[in-house]
């Protein structure tokens, strides 16, 4: 099958259709224009793949110059085309000039049929070369700004110590240095990492993540370096390791602490000098990362039990930061809690939540041994289990602790006392619709309050 649309360009039409014969029966389509200024309105200028270009159109010049600014123009309109120069002039510096500003090819008139031919299938060759690159290029682009889109996860926190880490971030992020992120499970050392990455020289680059708890030992250096087809039983194809797909961007390793021990010092070589070997290759290959590591376990500790080594924990805290506890931030519950209940009401649809001021208060007395993942399940179970538009601390029960309201050990006292604290929540404190609600008069539920709440 014929590939390929050829445009030739040149003032004297014997020759637009002389090439036309030659060219025709070798390509899908053959277009000719006499004058050059109809490039400027061609149809799908881009889509041609290779354009012979006539260099002198104007009668009685020869100096090449309209060749050029043309050869310009095409370029700046359809710069994967290839442009071959037609002269019958056969000046040689003309031709370098041209050549140099990117032509890719050149044939003298009276041209040798054979020849031509060749030069124009292998230009034809080099456009649609560069058609490929272009469009993986621009996949790649593409696949990276998907990856690295900006997070919609938003970062939430005023409390003085979260602010000094957010402070900490944005003086870090922009040098190279190497990054420990340390706090307890769910404080946000993730969403960290992936700020310091938004915010750095290399977030048009990859933010690869790895979490090394997650990784058998028996292909840690598989997963991180890579392998040769072949290099053992399974490795039934090449594969490239984590650390090389992060090259020019940078390598989250999460779970630090959980690196065995023996396997560590195969890390700090990596570290120190820069390159990766793949398993069952010599070739050292250099890499360029930016390494944020994270962990919940206490490293310095580690060290001391001779579970870390201490060479590769200097080689990874150039930087030390240290996330709060949910608990030690308590400010951040009641701003975090509201950004999820909207987040979440949005998600299950029930749009004019509200939560009351108990409600929030119970939350900010809770340990959160989960810290802000805890908070955010929490808040999304209440608002899909909760059936009223009023979220109130009777709605709120955590992960392994019971729900007052189902306490087996609770007095009928203390059931009557939530029952009404529920009830005035749910109602906004008016004492008409709370009786009603809970099937006794006003002054009944006066009375009844007065004694589980006195003033
Ligand atoms: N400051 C914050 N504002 C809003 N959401 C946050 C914040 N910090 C963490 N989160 C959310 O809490 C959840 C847990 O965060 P993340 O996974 O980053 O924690 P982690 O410390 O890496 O957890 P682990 O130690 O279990 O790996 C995520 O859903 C994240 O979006």
């Amino acid at each position: 099958m014929k590939k390929g649309t050829v445009l030739i360009v040149d003032d004297n039409t014997t020759i637009l259709v002389a090439l036309k014969l030659l060219l025709q029966p070798h390509f899908k389509s053959v277009k000719t224009i006499e004058n050059p200024n109809l490039l400027l309105s061609f149809p799908n200028l881009k889509e041609v793949d290779v354009l012979l270009l006539d260099m002198n159109f104007t009668k009685g010049t020869n100096t090449g110059n309209e060749g050029l600014y043309w050869f310009q123009r095409i370029h700046e309109l359809a710069p994967n085309t290839s442009v071959v120069m037609m002269t019958a002039y056969g000046d040689v510096e003309l031709v370098v000039k041209t050549l140099k500003k990117g032509a890719t090819d050149f044939v003298l008139k009276p041209w040798d049929n054979k020849k031509l031919l060749a030069t124009v299938q292998s230009a034809y060759q080099l456009s649609r070369s560069n058609k490929e690159v272009n469009s993986l290029k621009e996949n790649e682009k593409n696949l990276k700004s998907l990856i690295n889109a900006p997070n919609t996860d938003a970062i939430i926190g005023q409390s003085s110590a979260f602010k000094a880490v957010m402070s900490m971030v944005e003086k870090v992020a922009k040098t190279d240095a190497n990054i420990l992120i340390t706090g307890e499970n769910g404080t946000g050392k993730e969403i960290i990492a992936k700020k310091i990455q938004a915010l750095s020289t290399r977030k048009n680059n990859l933010l690869i993540s790895v979490d090394l708890g997650a990784i058998p030992e028996s292909l840690f250096e598989s997963e991180l370096f890579g392998h040769k087809k072949g290099a053992y039983t399974d490795a039934i194809e090449d594969r490239v390791g984590k650390f090389e797909i992060a090259n020019k961007g940078t390598l989250f390793l999460d779970e630090i602490g959980n690196t065995p021990i023996q396997l560590q010092s195969k890390l700090l070589q990596v570290l120190q000098n820069r390159t990766i070997t793949k398993v069952g290759e010599n070739k050292q290959i250099p890499i360029d990362i930016r390494l944020i590591c994270a962990t919940n376990c206490n490293l310095e500790q580690m060290v001391a039990d001779g579970s870390f080594r201490e060479d590769l924990l200097y080689r990874i805290n150039t930087i030390h930061i240290e996330l709060p506890a949910l608990r030690d931030r308590k400010e951040d519950i009641a701003l975090l809690t509201k950004h999820y209940l909207a987040l979440f009401a949005k998600k299950y649809n029930k749009p004019n939540i509200k939560i009351h001021a108990s409600a929030l208060q119970k939350l900010e007395k809770h340990t959160w041994p989960g810290n802000i993942r805890e908070l955010k399940h929490t808040v999304e179970r209440i608002v899909i289990l909760t059936e009223s538009m009023q979220i109130t601390s009777n709605d709120i029960f955590f992960k392994n602790s019971k729900n007052t309201r189902f306490k087996e050990d609770v007095t009928l006292d203390e059931m009557e006392k939530n029952m009404i604290i529920n009830a005035l929540e749910k109602h906004d404190g008016n004492m008409s619709t709370a009786a009603k609600q809970l099937g006794i008069t006003r002054q009944t539920l006066y009375n009844k309050t007065k004694k589980h709440l006195p003033k």
